[in-house]
């Protein structure tokens, strides 16, 4: 199909500039917000893809509401950008490190983040990229409008051969801090898997030069863990905790789940998530309904159930531990929500103390 445009001589500079060109963006954004979305997987150093269709969004995540306005803000407005990085002189991308315990909603997220940008996702898997060569190549491949995803990078980096060649000769055998294994520095050798030196690197640097925006998404279990080269300011542009269910995001749950806006079991379940840590997967759980229609006071009755027994298991397993130790069990209680960063409402210590 096509248009025959006819117009006066005198308007031909207005069509030939403005006109055409704004006609050319008007029809690429259309393509863009019509065309099928891909998710990107690694298998080493190729792409495969299939259509991406999750249907998560901002509105389904179990989460403060000022929190998520304020990501979906930064996003919104890192999009519409263009002109800004260009002028001063910066690739178009912009980093997101996303953290908190299994089950939190970090993957549900990055959906999100999608969904609400129309872009695509690159899940990249490292620990199946050869070596920084591998890394850069994929990373070159990858397209405007685009997600760039490495999950659990704690882990990730922690199969490197160089690590492993390192950790030998250093005779450590700790597998749990990756601070101690991340090779900073690239070696010679035709082995050299891929490091935190190489994967920083082209992130900050070379990737200048791929034109496009790119969202760069890092997620973990364990921020305290991570390389503090990873975590600098100027590296990731915003840390996102996501965390146990706090009350306000179980009614998000509630209201998806179930349809409702408030039930007379609210206040006990409100009483309990201040006591209790449950991700918003497990609330998630228990709100399914189990029978057709799904009848919402046997739900909610079922989590609070489950958070009871969560309680009472919190409960027996400090006791547990203070006899071990031979402290009080309010004591290691207290200790414990102290290392598992928890404070009296059931956010982090970290989350507690930016509201400071
Ligand atoms: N904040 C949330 N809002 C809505 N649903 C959530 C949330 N967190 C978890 N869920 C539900 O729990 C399931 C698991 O969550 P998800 O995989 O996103 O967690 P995760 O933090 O990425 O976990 P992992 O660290 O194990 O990858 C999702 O399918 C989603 O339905």
């Amino acid at each position: 199909m096509y248009y025959t445009l006819t117009f006066h001589k005198r308007h031909r500079n207005l069509i030939l500039g403005t006109y055409l060109s704004h006609v050319l963006k008007e029809g690429d954004a259309i393509k863009v917000k019509n065309r099928q979305r891909k998710l990107y997987t690694n298998s080493g150093s190729y792409w495969r893809h299939v259509v991406f269709e999750h249907p998560a969004s901002f509105e389904s995540i179990a989460m403060e509401a000022d929190k998520k306005k304020e990501i979906m803000d930064d996003l919104i407005t890192f999009s519409q950008a263009e002109e800004f990085y260009a002028r001063i002189g910066r690739a178009w991308k912009r980093g997101y490190l996303l953290y908190g315990p299994p089950g939190t909603g970090k993957s549900t997220m990055i959906a999100a983040m999608a969904n609400l940008l129309n872009y695509d996702i690159y899940d990249l898997e490292l620990t199946s990229v050869k070596d920084n060569t591998e890394l850069r190549k994929l990373l070159i491949e990858t397209s405007s409008k685009s997600v760039i995803v490495i999950e659990d990078i704690d882990c990730s980096l922690d199969l490197t051969g160089q690590r492993k060649k390192k950790k030998e000769e250093q005779g450590r055998g700790d597998e749990k801090d990756p601070k101690l294994k991340l090779p900073k520095e690239e070696t010679d050798s035709k082995q050299s898997q891929v490091t935190l030196s190489g994967l920083l690197n082209f992130i900050d640097g070379l990737w200048s030069a791929c034109k496009g925006e790119r969202l760069v998404v890092f997620t973990t279990n364990f921020f305290e863990k991570l390389d503090p080269a990873l975590i600098r300011k100027g590296r990731m542009d915003k840390h996102i905790e996501l965390s146990y269910c706090s009350f306000e995001a179980f009614k998000v749950l509630a209201k998806n789940y179930l349809r409702l806006e408030t039930h007379h079991l609210y206040s006990k379940i409100q009483e309990l998530l201040g006591e209790t840590k449950m991700t918003p997967a497990e609330v998630a759980e228990h709100l399914m309904p189990k029978t057709l229609p799904g009848d919402s006071k046997v739900c909610l009755e079922g989590l609070i159930a489950g958070l009871e027994k969560a309680k009472e298991d919190a409960r027996l397993k400090a006791e547990e531990e203070a006899r071990e130790k031979g402290s009080s069990p309010e004591e290691n209680a207290k200790e414990q929500g102290i290392e598992n960063g928890l404070c009296d409402n059931g956010n982090t210590e970290l989350n507690c103390k930016e509201k400071e």
